[in-house]
């Protein structure tokens, strides 16, 4: 397995620093190990404390880690002081851990320092030339080059300068420029490149520095070149901030689990859409029970609170030689009427996990019933309903066709139901 280390503080908050690296790690598949040079007592609004850990306990954690698992990148975040800087870059050196990442953090998001200022020489002086990449913001560039940058073109001109310190390559990230495009510098020393993505609306931007150099050495570790590994953690650190979590009074952190969960979470709702598929499969008759363009199956994740936790498939079913067809993997939020039922459903009784809706014909509502499934007839609003019922009957009206609704624990059960009824519907 690839093996990476952080060597940073520790954010009791949970947002940045060693705990952001770790999850990072993890979330691309790198073992992770950790030397942790500070405690901060910190939360989304700021650091409280700062504890900084003995230098010859650094060295101890170093030895203890390098001395055993040999790692495949290393990054550092928060170091504190020039006596600590020295004894990170000696042991790096004396164990020849080449693939190090350096995100020289000096001053928190909530304007808290978390490097004294006369460390910033042994930085550049130290630990700058044992980078293979480093990755300043405009606020630290600025320090290190001594003048404003506020320009594309001034990013450019720092990362070529930056590079002069000795780090083979140089990331300028442009996090704290105005405008729409997040655009970030990288020099290879030959090339200049630009990385952009659009900037996205959250206030839930606590680690995000941590959280992409960690991704940098993790790609790295796992023997991507140095333009490879950032475009790849340009991409992770952009997810990780659409998945942003909103927790405390300030700015959130970002969420390196949050696409491969999503991932997973879409995984599932697939499986559980293909088994009732193929239960209502099993039964030509469920094909002639289908409301016409409008039928479909559709799964809630646990605790669904948006339309985005509401999956199916993402065109309505049809019939097809006698069977029933799709025509697309499933996706969250497919726009699909009555997708909004299933998570009111599941809201009012976390039990409803599954849903489909078929056509609408007296006769359908009258088996439904025949059948003992609990069926209600809806007479106003869906959300008033006290009790979410097996089968909601939905009468044609001038302005909306009928609809027959039923709702079970999983799609497959709802499936299931709804075999019971085309069977009995069709006399078989
Ligand atoms: N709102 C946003 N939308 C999209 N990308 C963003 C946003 N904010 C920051 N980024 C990206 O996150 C990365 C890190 O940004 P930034 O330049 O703010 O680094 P940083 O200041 O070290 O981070 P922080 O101090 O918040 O941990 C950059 O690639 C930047 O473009
Ligand atoms: C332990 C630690 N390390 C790094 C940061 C920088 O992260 P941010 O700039 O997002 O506050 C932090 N706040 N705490």
């Amino acid at each position: 397995m690839y093996k990476a280390l952080t060597i940073a503080g520790s954010d009791s908050g949970g947002g940045a620093g060693i705990q952001t690296d770790l999850k990072t790690f993890a979330a691309l598949g790198v073992y992770g190990t950790s030397v942790i040079t500070a405690l901060t007592a910190q939360n989304t609004k700021g650091v409280h404390g700062i504890h900084p850990v003995p230098p010859d306990f650094i060295n101890c954690q170093l030895e203890a880690v390098l001395s055993d698992i040999p790692v495949h990148a290393a990054k550092t975040g928060m170091l504190g002081d020039a006596k600590t800087i020295t004894a990170v870059a000696d042991s790096l050196n004396k164990h020849r851990v080449s693939n190090l990442v350096v995100d020289p953090v000096m001053v928190a998001q909530s304007g808290d320092r978390l490097l004294q200022e006369d460390a910033v020489d042994a930085l550049r002086d130290k630990l700058l030339p044992h980078a293979l990449v480093v990755t300043p913001n405009l606020p630290e560039a600025e320090v290190l080059l001594g003048r404003q940058i506020t320009t594309v073109d001034a990013m450019v001109a720092a990362a070529r300068e930056i590079r002069l310190m000795g780090p083979r390559h140089v990331l300028v990230k442009g996090g704290h420029l105005e405008g729409q495009d997040m655009v970030d510098i990288f020099f290879d020393g030959r090339t200049i490149h630009h990385l952009s993505e659009k900037k996205l609306d959250t206030p839930h931007t606590h680690g995000t520095g941590c959280t992409y150099a960690a991704a940098i050495a993790a790609c790295l570790a796992k023997n991507l070149s140095p333009y490879d590994a950032v475009t790849r953690a340009k991409q992770f650190i952009t997810d990780a901030i659409s998945h942003g979590i909103c927790v405390g009074g300030g700015y959130g952190p970002t969420n390196p689990m949050g696409a491969l969960l999503r991932e997973l979470e879409l995984s599932r709702a697939s499986q559980a859409l293909y088994k009732a598929l193929a239960a209502l499969q099993k039964t030509p008759a469920c094909a002639n029970i289908l409301a016409d363009g409008r039928s479909n199956i559709f799964y809630s994740l646990e605790g669904a609170n948006s339309l985005e936790d509401i999956a199916s498939f993402p065109t309505p079913l049809y019939r097809c030689h006698n069977t029933i067809a799709q025509a697309g993997d499933p996706v969250f939020a497919g726009g699909l009427y009555p997708e909004e039922m299933l998570l009111q459903a599941h809201q009012k009784d976390a039990r409803i996990r599954g849903m489909i809706n078929l056509r609408y014909t007296p006769e359908m509502a009258l088996a439904a019933s025949a059948l003992n499934y609990k069926t209600v007839k809806l007479s106003g609003d869906f959300a008033k309903l006290s009790e979410i019922p097996e089968v909601l009957v939905i009468e044609p009206t001038e302005e909306q066709e009928g609809q027959i609704i039923l709702f079970a624990r999983t799609p497959q059960e709802a499936a299931q139901k709804t075999a019971g009824l085309a069977r009995s519907f069709s006399g078989c």
